[in-house]
């Protein structure tokens, strides 16, 4: 089946044309500063209107039979991907204050197909969907109830697509039945957040009611005492600034000044002691919580890492191992500087927990979820 795959961000918009029988990708692209002038399209409208234009060609060889879109918050209410019509984009448009960097977009992104190709089968793939297996003592929160009866304020989780992906690549590698396979997965992109995987089921994970909670990221804060927020709506600060502030001027940002990983590792190696502090904090926050996922789980029979950061960075992988000893984990220095873009064990034949990178590939997943909804399966 060819499927055209939607990857819509707050101000970009990601796009792949794949055939979901050879697993291959025809075409693809990016269009960015969405909204933001200078050249860059309008709206997602527009964006969309760039991508037909740019795939003209393309499907003139060939026709698309769907189109599937990567949709940030699903809310309580989407467990699976769904083939969307009117009355699920009004529900997923209803979850906009949730998420509101992402959803608002996804929203954009559907209706624009649907105008463009009134009869073309969409099928919506939910970043939280993987997460509906969160047990209640780990998606709740410890406040009113009535704050989750009213507003729906619990723990939804993110990045489901890639950790459901990755946890599957790695199970076939360790040839153990992912129903079976207890691990710790880390998507470490722009966005961060780590998993616990019991079973081949998420158990627990870092990110919560948005994709702001958790471990230090690009541009986000990750965990922070919620009283500071208060304290400084108190001092002035609009709930629009401190949105801002939290979602896109802290993380690797506010401590380094910049959030590419490959800019971090090379100061520090040139002695930065900005760039040092700032791989310090990152890889603190999220040793500990690997820490605390082992034991969620009962025990990982693999670490995992995953997304732009877990892919390539040998060097954040080797510090945030060398955080893990109490656990016996070592990775295997060699291994570790392998650049490949297959699944592999990175860590030393006497680690107690197997390390792994595998390659994530959220194109992948959509791809082949729309293919199957569309065929009814
Ligand atoms: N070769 C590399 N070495 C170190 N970090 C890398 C490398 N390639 C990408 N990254 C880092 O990966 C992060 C982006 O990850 P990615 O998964 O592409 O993000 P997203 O999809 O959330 O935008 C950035 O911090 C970038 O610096
Ligand atoms: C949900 C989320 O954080 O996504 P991304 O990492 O793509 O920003
Ligand atoms: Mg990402």
């Amino acid at each position: 089946m060819r499927v055209l795959v939607i990857n819509s961000g707050s101000s970009s918009l990601k796009y792949q044309v794949r055939d979901t029988d050879t697993n291959e990708v025809a075409a693809n692209g990016l269009i960015d500063r969405i909204g933001e002038g200078a050249g860059g399209p309008a709206d997602h409208g527009e964006a969309m209107d760039q991508v037909a234009a740019a795939l003209e060609d393309e499907l003139a060889q060939r026709p698309l039979d769907a189109v599937g879109h990567r949709v940030v918050h699903g809310g309580e209410r989407f467990s699976e991907p769904v083939l969307i019509n009117n009355e699920i984009t009004r529900s997923i448009e209803r979850l906009n204050p949730l998420a509101p960097l992402h959803n608002p977009a996804n929203v954009l992104g559907i209706r624009a197909i649907a105008a463009k190709w009134p009869h073309m089968p969409q099928v919506a793939v939910f970043d939280t969907a993987f997460h509906r297996t969160l047990p209640e003592h780990a998606w709740r929160y410890a406040i009113p109830d009535e704050l989750y009866r009213q507003y729906g304020i619990r723990r939804y989780g993110f990045h489901g697509t890639s950790h459901q992906f990755v946890t599957g690549r790695a199970a076939e590698l360790l040839g153990v039945p992912v129903h079976a396979f207890n691990a710790v997965v880390a998507h470490l992109g722009n966005g961060v957040s780590l998993t616990a995987i019991q079973g081949g089921a998420s158990i627990d994970t870092s990110m919560g009611f948005t994709p702001l909670e958790g471990l230090v990221m690009g541009t986000r804060s990750g965990d922070v005492d919620p009283s500071i927020l208060i304290f400084l709506q108190r001092q002035g600060m609009s709930a629009q600034d401190i949105d801002t502030m939290l979602n896109k001027e802290s993380g690797l940002k506010a401590l380094f000044g910049d959030n590419d990983m490959r800019a971090i590792v090379d100061a520090a190696n040139a002695g930065n002691a900005r760039a040092t502090l700032a791989l310090e904090i990152a890889s603190y926050r999220l040793a500990k919580y690997i820490g605390g996922y082992h034991v969620a789980v009962g025990g990982a029979q693999a670490l995992v890492f995953t997304a732009g950061i877990g892919e390539n960075s040998a060097d954040f992988r080797a510090l945030v191992v060398s955080r893990l000893s109490a656990l016996g984990v070592k990775l295997d220095g060699a291994a570790n500087l392998v650049r490949s873009r297959e699944p592999r064990v990175v860590s030393a034949p006497d680690s107690l927990i197997p390390v792994l990178v595998v390659p994530t590939d959220e194109e992948q997943a959509i791809a082949e979820a729309t293919a199957a909804v569309v065929r009814g399966e």
